[in-house]
C-alpha cells in the first residue's frame, strides 16, 4: 500500500475527534510522515510521536500491536493465557488509556490482565511480572524522550524486555493486522487491578539493595540530599525507597513532584542533559545540600550531581555514577569477604571502560553487550541457568543501572537508594562524593567519555543516517586524533579486523548496525543510530594520565570524528 492508501482506510475509520481533527490539520510533508509506515521496534520497543497514522503512538496502534502480543500469548497455551499480562504507565499524555485499551484487547481474548490502578515505575513493572510470574508485561512509556512521544515496551516471562527473537515473532504478526477491527472488551473482564501490595513487595526486596545498614543507620539522617522525580513515576515510590533505607533528610522538587505529561519545568525529563538537573542543584544550593538525584518519568534512569569544595555542583555521567556504585559495591563486597570468586558486571560496548577497570581490580570479570538493557537481563538470565557467575552489578552509560535483579530491567529506584548510602559513606569518610572520584581517576586513570548525538529527522533524517553509517564502511577511517586504528569491529557483519596482523574473527554479539573503533592507546569510538530517537550516536571513551590530558584527547579524538561525518 502507498501511504496515501493507508491514510485513505484511517480517513474512512471513525476516529475519535483528536485523532479525526488532526489528521483533517495535516499538511503533505506530515500526512507522508504519518502514514508511510508503521511504528518500529527499537531499542526499547515500540516508541514514537503521539498523533494520527501507523507511525505513530495512538488507541490504534496500541490495540494492533497488544492484538499481536495476545496472539502470540494465545499461542503458547492455556496456562500462558492464565499466567496473564502485567500492564503499567507512566506520566505522559495518553498513558493511562493506552495501558487500559491494551488490557481490554487482551482481556477480549480471556487473557488475564494485572492493570496497576495509577502510574508505577517501568522497574516496578519488571518487578510485578516476575512477582505475579506473568507471561509478559506490557509499560507504557517514551521513557525520556520529550513530551510528544509515547511508547509501548514489552516484556517476557523473566521480567525483561522481550528479547528481539521473541519480539519478531510479534512484528511478524502485524503486517496482517487491521488496526481498527481489533476487538476491545469494554466490561474488562480479566482486569484485575494492583497496587499496593505489588507497591510493598518492591519496597520489601529493595532493602536488599542496601549494602551497610549500620552506616546507614548512623550517618544516613546527616546526608542532605535532593531528589526529582522529574514530574514522574518516581514520585511516589522513590520517596518511600528513601525512607526505608533511613535516609530521611531529604527535599523532594515540589514542582517536579507534580505529575505532568507537559514536563513544564525541563526542556527534556531526560537526566542525561545537565539542564533536567537545574531546578534540583537550585534547592541543592540554597539548602547545601551534599547530593542531588533526579529519575526520569518511568525510574530507570537516574542522573546525579554532587556538592564540591566551594559549594557548586558537579554533574556526573552515567560511566562515572557506575565507576562510583562498582567501586563502592567491590569494596564493601571485599571488605565483608563476600565476593565471590565468579562475580560479573554487565555493560555495554558503548559504555566507559571506567567501572570495568575498577571492576578488574577486584577480579570481577565484564561482560559487554549490545545497546538496550534487554541485552544485560538476558545475560543475568544466562548466569542464572548457567551458574557460572555471579550479577553484581549491570548498567549503561545512557544513566541506567541495576544492582540487584529482583527487576530485569535498569532501577532507578535501586540507583538512588544505592547512589544515598556511596555518599553516605564518603560523608562518614569527611569526603564528597567528588572527592571520591578523584581517587578513583587517581588510581585507575582518567577516563573521559562524550557522546555527541546528532538528529536526523523524518523519513529522510532515516536515509541520511543510513548513508553516514555506508560510507563509514565503505571508508574504513584509519586515524582518529592522531591515534592509529587497530582493532574495527562492525557488528552488522558480525566480524572484527585486526588492523596490524590484517586478521578477521568472528565477534560474540548478536547483529547490530554498530561501528566501534579501537585506538592504538586504548581509546575508542564507536558510531549507532539511536533505537530510541531519530539521532545518530557517537560515542568516544578515552584514558588518559590527568583530566585535562584526557579532556585534550577527547577533544581531537572528536573533531575527528565529526568531521568524517
Ligand atoms: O541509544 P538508544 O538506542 O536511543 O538507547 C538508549 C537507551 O534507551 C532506553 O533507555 C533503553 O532502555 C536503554 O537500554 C538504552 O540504552
Amino acid at each position: 500500500m502507498t501511504w496515501q492508501e493507508t491514510m485513505a482506510t484511517w480517513q474512512a475509520a471513525t476516529l475519535p475527534t483528536d485523532l479525526a481533527s488532526e489528521l483533517a490539520t495535516l499538511n503533505e510533508n506530515q500526512q507522508e510522515e504519518a502514514f508511510y509506515q508503521d511504528l518500529k521496534f527499537g531499542t526499547a520497543g515500540m516508541r514514537g510521536l503521539l498523533g494520527v497514522g501507523p507511525n505513530r503512538m495512538n488507541i490504534f496502534t496500541v490495540r494492533k500491536v497488544t492484538e499481536a502480543l495476545a496472539r502470540y500469548i494465545d499461542s503458547l497455551g492455556a496456562a500462558a493465557q492464565q499466567a496473564g499480562v502485567a500492564i503499567s504507565y507512566d506520566s505522559r499524555h495518553y498513558s493511562p488509556v493506552f495501558a487500559k485499551e491494551a488490557g481490554r484487547v487482551l482481556s477480549q481474548h480471556g487473557i488475564k490482565v494485572y492493570l496497576f490502578s495509577s502510574l508505577r515505575p517501568t522497574p516496578e513493572l519488571s518487578f510485578a511480572v516476575r512477582n505475579l510470574k506473568t507471561a509478559a508485561g506490557i509499560m507504557i512509556t517514551a521513557s525520556h524522550n520529550p513530551k510528544e512521544y509515547n511508547g509501548y515496551k514489552v516484556y517476557g516471562p523473566d521480567g525483561g524486555q522481550m528479547a528481539p527473537e521473541a519480539v519478531k515473532v510479534i512484528v511478524d504478526q502485524l503486517a496482517d493486522l487491521n488496526p481498527f477491527t481489533v476487538a476491545v472488551d469494554a466490561a474488562d473482564t480479566t482486569i484485575q487491578i494492583i497496587d499496593d501490595d505489588i507497591d510493598q513487595k518492591y519496597l520489601a526486596a529493595m532493602k536488599k539493595v542496601s549494602v551497610n545498614q549500620k552506616l546507614i543507620d548512623q550517618e544516613g539522617a546527616k546526608l542532605k540530599l535532593v531528589y526529582s522525580p522529574l514530574h514522574g513515576t518516581g514520585q511516589y515510590i522513590g520517596e518511600l525507597a528513601l525512607k526505608q533505607a533511613g535516609f530521611t533528610n531529604y527535599t523532594i522538587v515540589k514542582e517536579q513532584a507534580v505529575i505532568d505529561g507537559d514536563f513544564p519545568t525541563v526542556a527534556k525529563p531526560n537526566p542525561e542533559e545537565k539542564e533536567a538537573l537545574s531546578l534540583a542543584i537550585k534547592y541543592a544550593t540554597e539548602e547545601g545540600a551534599d547530593l542531588v538525584v533526579a529519575s526520569d518519568p518511568d525510574a530507570d534512569r537516574l542522573g546525579a550531581a554532587v556538592r564540591l569544595a566551594d559549594g557548586s555542583f558537579k554533574v556526573l555521567s552515567g560511566n562515572q555514577i557506575a565507576a562510583i556504585l562498582v567501586n563502592y559495591l567491590l569494596t564493601a563486597k571485599a571488605e565483608t569477604k563476600t565476593l565471590p570468586t565468579n562475580g560479573a558486571i554487565v555493560t555495554s560496548i558503548v559504555s566507559s571502560r571506567f567501572a570495568p577497570t575498577v571492576a578488574k581490580n577486584f577480579g570481577v570479570t565484564t561482560f559487554d553487550v549490545l545497546t538496550g538493557f534487554k541485552y544485560i537481563a538476558e545475560t543475568i538470565e544466562r548466569f542464572e541457568r548457567d551458574q557460572d557467575h555471579e550479577f553484581l552489578f549491570g548498567f549503561e552509560e545512557s544513566f541506567g543501572y541495576l544492582v540487584k535483579p529482583f527487576a530485569h530491567d535498569k532501577d532507578a529506584i535501586q540507583a538512588l537508594v544505592l547512589f544515598a548510602e556511596v555518599a553516605a559513606y564518603y560523608k562518614s569518610q569527611n569526603m564528597t562524593v567528588a572527592d571520591g572520584l578523584a581517587a578513583l581517576y587517581a588510581k585507575y586513570g582518567y577516563f573521559a567519555e562524550n557522546t555527541l548525538s546528532l538528529t536526523f529527522e523524518g523519513i529522510h533524517g532515516a536515509d541520511e543516517m543510513a548513508q553516514v553509517m555506508a560510507n563509514l564502511r565503505h571508508d574504513h577511517p584509519t586515524h582518529f586524533g592522531g591515534l592509529a586504528v587497530v582493532k574495527a569491529e562492525d557488528f552488522d557483519s558480525g566480524l572484527v579486523t585486526d588492523v596490524k596482523t590484517n586478521t578477521i574473527s568472528k565477534l560474540t554479539q548478536p547483529q547490530a548496525n554498530v561501528l566501534k573503533y579501537w585506538l592504538a592507546d586504548g581509546s575508542w569510538v564507536a558510531a549507532r543510530p539511536s533505537g530510541t530517537e531519530p539521532k545518530l550516536k557517537l560515542y568516544t571513551g578515552v584514558v588518559g594520565e590527568s583530566q585535562v590530558l584526557a579532556d585534550k584527547k577527547l577533544a581531537t579524538i572528536e573533531a575527528d570524528l565529526k568531521a568524517l561525518v
